[in-house]
């Protein structure tokens, strides 16, 4: 579904990613680690085309994307759940889910079905919600526009614990449903009972890829690549 090739990016003269190779296939959730600083917020903006890739390839459902302007890319299927969550200060709830909404299982019904609380907020504009309910707001405008990929930058970053199970119970809902995912997180314990593969950076390249099993019966990668 995804194929990332031989990807090279960077800001100004300075190169953060060498050579990144990365694939999604059909329903499969892929885990993205590595320590702070590693690449991995910079290897998300250069798939979806924020940052423009110096070199290599990357491809989506069989056609190259590179080039393509991250609105198009939307439109062909991948959506991000960006870091900082980037909910609309002067939308409401419902609008969120609407104005940016595509036919599919992901109606606004649906997402108030899967997040009881925004159902609550329907009427509430993003500034008015808590940081919580902010990211529960962000997951949903992305499902709203019913993605083939959704790809998840730190979603339970600086959450409060309840918020944060809250979150990881809807992301293996999302994975009983058969959703591919990219996911980026900090809490790898959990990445291990959710992703089927997992690929880490180490400054700036693939350092390793492996299955969650794999993963889990290695301690020693854990200290190597992720500080843990
Ligand atoms: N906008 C930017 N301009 C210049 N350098 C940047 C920019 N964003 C990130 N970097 C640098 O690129 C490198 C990789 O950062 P990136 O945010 O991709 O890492 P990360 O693995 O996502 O880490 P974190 O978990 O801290 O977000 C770092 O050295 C960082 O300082």
């Amino acid at each position: 579904m995804l194929s990332v090739r031989g990807l090279d990016a960077g800001y100004g003269r300075s190169q953060v990613l060498s050579g990144v190779d990365l694939d999604v296939a059909p329903g499969e959730i892929v885990a993205l680690l590595g320590r702070n600083g590693m690449g991995k917020t910079t290897l998300l903006h250069a798939i979806l085309q924020l940052l423009p890739p110096w070199a290599g390839s990357v491809q989506f459902l069989g056609e190259p994307v590179t080039g393509v302007p991250a609105h198009r890319l939307a439109r062909r299927g991948i959506a991000l759940v960006p870091e900082g969550r980037q909910v609309f200060p002067n939308l409401t709830v419902e609008e969120h889910l609407t104005v940016f909404a595509r036919p599919g299982r992901w109606t606004p019904q649906a997402l108030y079905d899967l997040f009881p609380r925004l159902a609550e907020r329907r009427g509430h504009l993003g500034d008015q919600l808590s940081g919580g309910e902010q990211q529960m707001l962000a997951m949903a405008r992305a499902l709203a526009t019913n993605p083939r990929l959704l790809v998840l930058d730190e979603a339970t970053e600086g959450l409060a614990p309840l918020v944060r199970e809250e979150i990881w119970r809807v992301l293996a809902v999302l994975r009983a449903e058969g959703h591919a995912m990219l996911v980026v997180d900090k809490y790898v314990h959990r990445l291990v009972g959710l992703a089927d593969r997992h690929v880490v950076l180490e400054k700036g390249r693939v350092a390793w890829t492996g299955t969650s099993a794999a993963l889990s019966a290695d301690r020693g990668l854990w200290s190597r690549y992720l500080g843990l």
